[in-house]
C-alpha cells in the first residue's frame, strides 16, 4: 500500500469561522494506482490534494493522519514536510503552468529546484531529465527557453517533469488537463500513465471535473461531495454502475461519447451544495437527493459494498443488507 489517508479533516480559517473543506476522509492507494478525484466545484478536491503535500498558512488539519510507504507524513508541519516533498510527495497545483516564473529559463528553474532540495548528484539527475524530455517528445532545447515561449501543452508537461524528477511515491496533479486542447490533454494523460509504468511515480491522484479523461487514465475514481467522499470504485465500475445518487446525477449531467442528444436528455443536478461553514447534519446530499428518507439525517458510513467499491449512502447500505439477507449480492467486507 503506497498511500494511506485516515480520517483526514482540513479547515480554512475564515472570518465567518472555520470552513471544514475536507471532513473525515479516508482512502488508500495501492502501488501503481492512479486515482481520479472528481466532484462539483467547491467540493474540497484541491484542498484534499494540497493538504497531502503543502498546507498553506490559511489551512489547518483538524484530525487524521497520512502515511506514504508506511511512513507517517508530518502534513501539519511545513518545515518537516520540506524534506519529504519531491521525493515522497509532489504536487502540480492548479494553474501551475501559468505560474512558471516568466523571467527564468526552464533549465535555470530546474537547476534552482535541485539546489533547493540539496540534490547531490545533479549530473545524474540532469541525464535522467534529458531522457524523460525525450520520452515525452520534448527536445533538450526546451531548457533554454522561457515558459512563455512554450505552448500550453508543453508547459504542462514541463511542470509534471519538474514535479516528478526526484521520483515521488505520490504525485497530486490538480486540473493538469484543463485549459488544454484535446490532443494535449491526451499527451498529458499518457505522460502520467507512462511515468507510473516506468516507476517515476508510484501512485497519483488526478483531480479534475473531467470524468472522460479519468475514464482513460485512472484505475479508480473517488467522488467528493461537500467535503466528504461519496463513492469510490474501480473506474469501469464507477462509470458503468455508480451506486451513490450523487454520482448517478453527476454522470447523467455529462454528455456521453457517441450518444445523440435528440435521443437522450442531459439532466442537471437541481439545488446547490450546502455551505461548509455550518453544514447540515447527516448526509450532505440529502436536500438534493430524490431517494432521501428519515435515516439520512444521520451521517452514512463510507462502507465497502462490494470489493473495492465504497459508498456513503443509507439507501445503498440498506439495499445491500437486504440482498445479503436474501442470500444475494456480495458479502460486505471490512472497511479499507
Ligand atoms: N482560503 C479559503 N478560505 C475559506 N474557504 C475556502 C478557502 N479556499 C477554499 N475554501 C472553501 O473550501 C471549499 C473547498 O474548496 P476547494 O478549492 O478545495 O474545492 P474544489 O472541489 O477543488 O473546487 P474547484 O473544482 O472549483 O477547484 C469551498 O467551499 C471553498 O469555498
Amino acid at each position: 500500500m503506497s498511500v494511506n489517508v485516515e480520517n483526514l479533516s482540513v479547515a480554512y480559517r475564515s472570518r465567518r469561522g472555520d470552513v471544514t473543506a475536507v471532513d473525515n476522509v479516508s482512502f488508500s492507494l495501492a502501488d501503481g494506482e492512479i486515482m481520479g478525484l472528481a466532484g462539483e466545484s467547491g467540493s474540497g478536491k484541491s484542498t484534499l490534494g494540497n493538504a497531502l503535500v503543502y498546507l498553506d498558512p490559511r489551512m489547518k488539519t483538524t484530525g487524521g493522519k497520512v502515511s506514504v510507504d508506511r511512513r507517517e507524513l508530518p502534513i501539519a508541519d511545513n518545515g518537516a514536510m520540506r524534506h519529504r516533498r519531491m521525493t515522497e510527495v509532489s504536487l502540480v497545483p492548479q494553474y501551475a503552468m501559468s505560474a512558471l516564473t516568466p523571467t527564468r529559463k526552464i533549465g535555470r528553474m530546474i537547476s534552482d529546484l535541485l539546489k533547493s532540495h540539496h540534490v547531490k548528484d545533479r549530473a545524474a539527475v540532469m541525464t535522467e531529465l534529458w531522457r524523460r524530455l525525450e520520452l515525452i517528445g520534448l527536445k533538450e532545447d526546451v531548457l533554454s527557453k522561457y515558459s512563455f515561449e512554450l505552448s500550453g501543452g508543453m508547459r504542462q508537461r514541463v511542470t509534471i517533469i519538474m514535479s516528478t524528477l526526484l521520483n515521488p511515491s505520490l504525485l497530486v496533479a490538480d486540473e493538469v488537463t484543463s485549459a488544454l486542447d484535446v490532443s494535449s490533454q491526451r499527451a498529458v494523460g499518457e505522460m502520467l500513465t507512462e511515468f507510473r509504468d516506468r516507476g517515476y511515480i508510484k501512485s497519483a491522484i488526478t483531480i479534475t471535473h473531467d470524468l472522460a479523461i479519468l475514464a482513460q487514465i485512472a484505475d479508480s475514481i473517488a467522488i467528493m461531495y461537500a467535503g466528504r467522499l461519496a463513492e469510490r470504485a474501480p473506474t469501469s465500475v464507477l462509470v458503468d454502475s455508480p451506486l451513490h445518487p450523487y454520482t448517478q446525477a453527476l454522470l447523467n449531467s455529462l454528455p456521453a461519447v457517441g450518444v445523440r442528444h435528440d435521443q437522450v436528455t442531459l439532466t442537471g443536478i437541481p439545488g446547490r451544495p450546502p455551505s461548509l461553514v455550518n453544514p447540515p447534519t447527516g448526509c450532505r446530499f440529502r436536500e438534493r437527493c430524490p431517494f432521501a428518507f428519515a435515516k439520512c439525517t444521520e451521517t452514512p458510513p463510507f462502507e465497502e459494498i462490494k470489493p473495492g467499491h465504497l459508498v456513503a449512502c443509507w439507501k445503498v447500505s440498506q439495499e445491500n443488507a437486504d440482498l445479503a439477507g436474501a442470500g444475494q449480492g456480495l458479502p460486505v467486507r471490512e472497511k479499507v
